[in-house]
């Protein structure tokens, strides 16, 4: 039996999973917490990883391993290999100057058109002249930018500080990553152009692996290209044709499978690849479980009692609207805002309708996530709800009350974690595997389409 491993690098946590290669079995896992914060220090993944790889026993009998890691996130090598700063991550907003400099210097139809997506704060590129405008020692001591990723793929195959630039040209990554950078299309690679007016100049950078091509260790482990989590939980999940996944974790994240393009100037859609040679088209909020978390805390509750609490409520909260841009926003894009909570009354102020407004406040804001995607052409026949706050039973009422299409919900899991375990067993045999997963339909659930209606008339106002 050969065993593959999937990591989930992603905003919170680093999960990993060892399957078996043939048949998809969980064979053993093991997960580690990430530190808080919009801007951590990559080291502090790289000892995640070990930690979590570590408690999943180890990798010694596994034969490929492939890295799925939390987007855009900019990572800066100096030519020693050496990290200059920690990186910003995707839900940094401090780049949303350069973001908005960036979309008047070129036009949104051209950013659309080339690369698939108005850059926002979220994007590498707009990270890069952040660093060129407020660090330039920084800046000009870059050699090379990657992406969680990749760093973390190159780490595992034993490359790191005091690399020098042969270790740097041994970078990689994948499509899917690489789309979110805002540096790169899918039809003529890498844009100079835009890295020398970002950067400044344009630097060393991951070559882009194609789905099944991988990486070996002197030790013979194949490392795989890797992908987004997004594009990750997409191979996961085995999302096909009519699938609309939905994945609500730090980020809130609604995609789908598209065989070709798609091209949003308005920049709600963002225009990402995905891991299999396809395309990803994805709406992407900030706000999602932290706002869960937040109302929690408040409250004085923990996650089940808290979706008790909310259950107690009647739908639309007896009037009570909780718009949740407490990060800003990225979707649609208010990187100042602030989150608000409408329609108080001295009868309606209670626990359980706080606790419900929030989350049909993340529900909703996720269901205009889908009207952008079906309005650029997306076929949504069914939702596939998963990530943390799939955990909320809570939420998955909700989200199936608000999104009026069937919702299924796979078995707890990671993913995004499996996704990059059935990319490392592709590279291993050839061939992406056909690993089944189970989970339940949710039937019969009231479509709830005023609270939709009402949540649009107060967040067209924050
Ligand atoms: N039962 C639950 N109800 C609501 N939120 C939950 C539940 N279980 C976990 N979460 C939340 O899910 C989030 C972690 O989800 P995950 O998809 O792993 O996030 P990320 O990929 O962004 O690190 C945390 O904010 C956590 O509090
Ligand atoms: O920025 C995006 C997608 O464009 C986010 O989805 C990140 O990829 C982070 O994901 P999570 O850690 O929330 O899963």
């Amino acid at each position: 039996m050969a065993l593959v491993a999937g990591v989930d690098s992603s905003t919170q946590s680093c999960k990993v999973v060892i399957r078996d290669a043939d048949t998809g079995e969980l064979v053993r896992q093991g997960s580690a917490q990430h530190p808080p914060g919009t801007e951590v220090h990559p080291d502090a993944w790289w000892t995640a990883l070990q930690e979590a790889i570590a408690a999943a026993g180890g990798l010694d009998d596994v034969a490929a391993v492939s890295v799925a890691g939390q987007q855009h996130g900019m990572v800066c090598l100096d030519a020693d290999g050496g990290v200059v700063r920690p990186a910003l991550l995707w839900n940094d907003t401090r780049s949303a100057p350069a973001a908005a400099a960036l979309v008047e210097e070129r036009g949104a139809q051209w950013w659309a058109e080339t690369t698939g997506t108005v850059p926002v704060a979220s994007l590498t590129a707009t990270k890069l002249r952040w660093l060129a405008d407020n660090e330039p020692e920084n800046a000009a001591r870059t050699a090379a930018v990657c992406l969680p990723h990749d760093w973390l793929s190159w780490r595992l195959a034993g490359y790191g500080p005091g690399s020098g630039e042969d270790g740097l040209r041994a970078l990689a990554t994948d499509r899917s990553d690489a789309s979110g950078t805002g540096y790169w299309a899918p039809s003529t690679g890498y844009l100079a152009d835009v890295l020398e007016s970002t950067l400044g100049h344009v630097p060393i950078l991951p070559e882009v692996l194609g789905p099944l091509e991988f990486r070996k260790t002197p030790d013979g482990l194949l490392i795989g290209a890797g992908c987004g989590d997004n594009a990750g939980a997409g191979l996961g999940v085995g999302a096909a044709e009519g699938d609309v996944v939905v994945s609500v974790g730090t980020s809130g994240t609604v995609f789908a499978v598209a065989e070709s393009p798609t091209s949003d100037s308005t920049g709600l859609v963002a225009g990402f690849a995905d891991a299999t040679g396809n395309y990803l088209p994805l709406v992407c909020t900030l706000n999602a479980t932290l706002v869960l978390d937040a109302t929690a805390r408040l409250l004085g509750v923990n996650h089940e009692d808290f979706a008790r609490l909310a259950l107690q409520a009647p739908p639309g909260a007896e009037g009570l609207t909780l718009v949740p841009y407490f990060s800003g926003e990225r979707t649609p894009n208010l990187p100042d805002a602030t989150g608000s909570l409408h329609g108080l009354t001295l009868q309606n102020y209670t626990p359980a309708n706080v606790a419900r407004a929030a989350v049909e406040g993340v529900a909703c804001s996720l269901a205009d996530g889908l009207k952008a995607l079906t309005d650029v052409g997306v076929v949504a026949r069914r939702i596939i709800f998963v990530g943390g706050g799939a955990r909320s039973e809570a939420l998955r009422l909700s989200v199936g009350a608000v999104f009026g299409l069937p919702v299924s919900v796979p078995e707890p899991g990671e993913y995004v974690a499996d996704g990059a375990a059935r990319q490392a067993a592709g590279a291993l045999t050839g061939a992406l595997p056909a690993w089944r997963t189970t989970g339940v339909e949710l039937a019969d659930i009231e479509p709830t389409p005023e609270v939709l209606g009402r949540y649009r008339e107060r967040a067209a106002t924050a």
